[in-house]
């Protein structure tokens, strides 16, 4: 991709000091953006994990991201800083905005569906305490519509006299190519009801996005907003996932629909890609929350439309990990898998909801041995979740599970390696590297027949049969 970013077009700014509360994978790549296009005003993220700060203020940056570092390392210590010291950063700002996670509840009213607020909350508890003059707080973390509502209860209760004025800013990139979706954005959303609060956000981002995508709009319009665009966007995942297995009962193939379906200029060519069922941190948390949200509302039937984009996902998953089974003769117990890719897509190290979380914590469960290798994502952070999928919720892993984790799942560095002896291998990310595999030596590797079931349909134009592979992709039968 290019990454290459234009000089920035000098606009005057009223804001001069901006701070960020979350060096996450939305406030990190966001704040470096700004601190590059607007090298007037002075950019500090905070955050308190020590640990991520020190990865922000080094080469190996806590986020995988294409064209990230080469950004950071031009900013970082000229107008871009990084620290734990969120008070005198909130107390120095002129507009601070909150970046931090929004999870999904796991506990109490709302559990598994509502939005867990905590961590807003203790922002905006923070910036009450420490703010004195004048403050814009900018919602960018995606949030159950009305939170700021809630934001400006607690900061109305400040005695110090400090007063604020609270905006809605939610973030569209998509993680792996968040550097040219900051570059050249859709759209930017704003919402709010101070007009020169507004007006003093537009004005950053008309540093370098073009005045017609800087779209204005009441606080509520914009909340809803970002979790309506990931609903609908998970749920033309979901739709074409529900056609990819009428496809396999029927001869149609599932890239040939979607592309016939996608030339309708009404229906588009985006997001009509079957896989293995959509991962990520987001879309799973943000449809539930609006399934939550409705239900809080009194909509069932509102709740019940939406919750039916993650049920398909799940059974999309699901019936990837049956397909496998069923192929191999109903057992995979003992069989060496091969995992090829962990994140949740190529070009990212983040592995929330990972659709292979899921299909390995499956196939263990049918006794399979893994053999997991992804190029970006550490051993210890794939152990780290297949540990927490198979405790399942509960506080302790079970015997039968620690036991699997320690004798039937091994981390290698190289996919060679990984399919060596192997049963069956599972492409599960679509890294552009395993276009490139040597699929001669990979096969004559392999136990026969050597099965490969690709969760994205990378492989599906490489002719694999030509080398004897027993090619199984997502939407088409074999
Ligand atoms: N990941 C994405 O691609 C993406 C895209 C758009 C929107 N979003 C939304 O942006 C928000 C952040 O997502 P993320 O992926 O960056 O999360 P993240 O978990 O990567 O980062 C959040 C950071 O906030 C920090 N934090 C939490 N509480 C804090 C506090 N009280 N003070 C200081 N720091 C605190 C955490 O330590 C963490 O480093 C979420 O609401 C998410 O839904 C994410
Ligand atoms: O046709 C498609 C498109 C995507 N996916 C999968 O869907 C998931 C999400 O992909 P993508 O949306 O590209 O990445 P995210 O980083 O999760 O970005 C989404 O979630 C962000 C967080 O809210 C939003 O900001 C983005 O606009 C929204 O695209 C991944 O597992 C993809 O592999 C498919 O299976 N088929």
């Amino acid at each position: 991709m290019s990454a290459t970013v234009d000089q920035p077009i000098s606009v005057p700014s009223s804001i001069r000091k901006i701070c960020c509360i979350g060096a996450g994978y939305v406030g990190g790549p966001t704040m470096a953006m700004i601190a590059k296009q607007c090298p007037h005003i002075e950019v500090h993220v905070v955050d308190i994990n020590a640990a991520r700060i020190a990865q922000w203020n080094s080469d190996e940056l806590p986020v995988y991201e294409p064209g990230l570092l080469e950004v950071v390392s031009e900013c970082r210590g000229r107008n871009l800083h990084f620290s734990t010291e969120v008070d005198s950063a909130i107390a120095e700002a002129e507009m601070i905005f909150i970046s931090v996670n929004t999870p999904t509840k796991h506990f109490g009213v709302g559990a598994g569906r509502a939005a867990n607020l905590e961590f807003i909350e203790k922002c905006a508890r923070k910036i009450a305490e420490v703010a004195r003059g004048h403050k814009i707080v900018v919602e960018k973390s995606t949030l159950p519509v009305r939170t700021a509502q809630a934001i400006k209860t607690i900061l109305a209760g400040v005695s110090t006299g400090a007063t604020f004025d609270v905006l809605s800013n939610p973030e569209f990139l998509a993680e792996g190519t968040a550097i040219e979706d900051l570059l050249m954005p859709d759209r930017v959303l704003i919402g709010g009801e101070s007009q020169s609060a507004i007006d003093a956000l537009v004005e950053v981002y008309a540093n370098w996005v073009p005045p017609e995508r800087l779209l204005t709009t009441n606080l509520w319009s914009s909340e809803l907003s970002k979790l309506t665009a990931n609903a609908f966007l998970a749920q033309r995942v979901s739709s074409i996932n529900s056609i990819s297995a009428l496809c396999e009962a029927t001869e149609a193939d599932v890239d040939e629909v979607a592309a016939a379906i996608g030339m309708d200029s009404r229906i588009g060519p985006k997001f009509l890609k079957a896989s293995v069922g959509f991962g990520g941190s987001c879309f799973q948390k943000d449809i539930l929350n609006l399934v939550y949200l409705c239900e809080y509302f009194r909509l069932p039937e509102v709740a019940e439309y939406w919750e039916q984009v993650v049920k398909m996902n799940d059974y999309q998953k699901s019936r990837f990990v049956s397909r496998i089974v069923r192929t191999l003769f109903n057992t995979v117990s003992d069989k060496k898998i091969a995992i090829w890719g962990f994140a949740f897509k190529k070009d990212t190290n983040d592995t929330r909801e990972s659709a292979a979380i899921y299909v390995c914590r499956d196939l263990l469960r049918e006794r399979a041995k893994l053999s997991i290798y992804d190029p970006r994502v550490s051993p210890e952070h794939i152990r780290r979740e297949l540990t927490d999928a198979m405790r399942n919720g509960d506080a302790e892993l079970n015997a039968t599970s620690a036991k699997l984790l320690a004798e039937n799942v091994e981390i290698v560095s190289d996919i060679h390696v990984a399919s060596s002896d192997a049963h069956a291998v599972a492409l599960l990310t679509e890294w552009d590297e395993f276009r490139e595999a040597d699929f001669q030596r990979i096969h004559d590797g392999m136990k026969k027949p050597a099965f490969l079931f690709d969760g994205r349909n990378l492989l599906k134009d490489m002719s694999l049969s030509d080398y004897g592979f027993d090619y199984h992709g997502i939407g088409f039968s074999s």
